[in-house]
């Protein structure tokens, strides 16, 4: 049961009870099940702490009515209570949630992706902005352990909705990650106030619009926001159900503005991983920043002490929805399909020779016309390559999509494009530098997003927290 933890009123959370999912969950990691959190971690801030909804808030979460009002006491506080314990907390799946850098972006990508945008409901101020924040903190810190929320599928009171929507129940954790970012429209002026979350003053310098480029046709309906979730798990349905209740616990503060499916990831971020392949059927993500490679994460993904504090260990997270004429690529021969990405299709080897995670080399004569390069002027890798862009790299976490057919019998497939970096400039300057890409015959860039993704979160604090002290 999502609790009222400001009334004073709220109702003790359920009693576990033998023989039912909420008697049977099992310990969490530290051993403990603390059933004013439901996480087996302290309570998150709002779990159990007086947190005073907001009368918007309040009346948001009145009006959907799809959070329920614990006992009739207020709602808006705290949703996180004691687990019911129904998914069978299967941790041993679970990516931990808290930690120096929020997880889902070195963590081993998922095969599963769900990107939501969230818009703040007209109106809102800072305390709904702190109070959706804590509340995600604690919902994400159970989902992410394959807890349900609140007291699950079971209210304490049958004539309320239940608080978890129940179709994760017996998926496990699924190695689910909830990734947090904070769109740069929070900094700034809107409906005639001109600082309505009170952080003008802590907007990063470095925290620049996107520009529009080249080749950009952009749709609103699937661009930008206040607030993004990415979701990855390795079961679609565990990453839909954190992002279907993670919207609940919005309802009232910010509702979901778009989102977006992906399957198949991209990209590997670690070692340990095969490089998988997009739908043009090329391995990607074969020179990417890898988990392993701290000194490189430390160059170009994480913000250092440069940037402004309440970024630190955080990074900056790019989405590009970039649709893919994949009717038209398949009928271009295997030669140009490889001129165009300048590794072969088969392996992912550099076109200059060697195998796949050989260095390219940029100067090798094409063999069969020794006046050409091997690797094309205006292929991808090269364009991309750093030795094109003043050494800057990004850390690709991208996933396939395909959004049903059209009328003509083409799929609306493609790439669901996430980088993160330590700078959106870095991204800006690689996406320039692909102006001229070969590729550009082939793909259009249709939707874009760029949010500044806080430094992870310590146990007894919420997201972004420091961007409000
Ligand atoms: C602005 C950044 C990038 C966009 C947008 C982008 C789109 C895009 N890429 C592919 C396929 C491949 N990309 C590959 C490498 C690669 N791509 C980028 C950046 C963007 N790609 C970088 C930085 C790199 C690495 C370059 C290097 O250091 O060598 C590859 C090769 C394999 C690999 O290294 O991952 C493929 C294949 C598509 C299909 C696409 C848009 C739909
Ligand atoms: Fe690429």
């Amino acid at each position: 049961m999502h609790e009222a933890v400001d009334s004073g009123t709220a109702p003790d959370p359920a009693p576990n009870r033998p023989g039912t999912p909420g008697g049977s969950a099992p310990e969490s990691e530290s051993g403990s099940r603390n059933p004013a959190s439901g996480t087996g971690d302290a309570p998150a801030p709002g779990a159990g702490t007086p947190l005073r909804p907001s009368r918007r808030g309040l009346l948001g979460l009145i009006g959907a009515g799809a959070v329920g009002l614990a006992g009739g006491a207020a709602a808006g506080g705290a949703i996180v209570s004691a687990a019911a314990g129904g998914r069978g907390g299967a941790v041993g799946s679970a990516v931990p949630f808290y930690g120096e850098h929020q997880a889902g972006i070195t963590t081993p990508a998922q095969d599963r992706l769900h990107f939501a945008s969230f818009r703040m409901v007209s109106g809102t101020a800072r305390e709904d902005l702190v109070t959706l924040l804590s509340d995600w903190t604690g919902a994400a810190a159970a989902l992410t352990r394959g807890r349900a929320l609140g007291t699950g599928v079971e209210p304490g009171n049958a004539l309320l909705p239940p608080d978890d929507t129940g179709e994760a129940e017996g998926l496990g954790a699924a190695r689910l990650t909830l990734t947090f970012g904070l769109g740069r429209s929070l900094f700034e002026a809107r409906d005639g106030d001109p600082d309505p979350f009170g952080i003008a003053d802590r907007l990063p310098a470095a925290f620049a619009p996107l520009p529009s480029f080249a080749f950009d046709l952009l749709e609103d309906a699937q661009s930008g926001g206040d607030l993004c979730v990415q979701a990855c798990a390795d079961d679609p349905q565990v990453a839909v159900h954190a992002i279907r209740n993670l919207a609940r616990i919005a309802t009232g503060r910010a509702h979901l503005a778009w989102s977006q499916l992906g399957f198949g990831r991209t990209a590997s971020t670690s070692r340990a991983q095969e490089t998988p392949r997009n739908l043009f059927g090329f391995k990607d993500g074969t020179a990417n920043v890898m988990a392993e490679d701290a000194a490189a994460l430390d160059a170009h993904v994480w913000v250092g002490d440069e940037g402004e504090a309440w970024m630190r260990g955080g990074s900056y997270l790019v989405a590009r929805k970039i649709q893919m004429t994949i009717e038209t690529w398949d009928r271009a021969s295997l030669g140009e399909q490889q001129r165009v990405l300048g590794r072969t299709k088969a392996e992912g080897a550099p076109l200059s020779g060697g195998a796949e995670f050989d260095e390219p080399d940029f100067t090798a004569p094409d063999p069969a016309d020794t006046s050409l390069p091997a690797i094309d002027a205006a292929a991808h890798v090269r364009l991309a390559h750093p030795t094109s862009n003043g050494g800057v790299r990004l850390l690709r976490r991208g996933y396939n999509y395909v959004d049903g057919s059209n009328g003509l019998g083409q799929l609306g497939a493609g790439l669901f494009f996430i980088s993160f970096q330590n700078d959106p400039a870095a991204f800006v300057r690689v996406q320039r530098s692909l102006q001229p890409d070969l590729l550009n015959e082939y793909i259009r860039h249709i939707g874009s997003g760029l949010w500044a993704v806080p430094g992870g979160v310590r146990e007894g604090e919420h997201l972004a927290q420091a961007l409000f002290a």
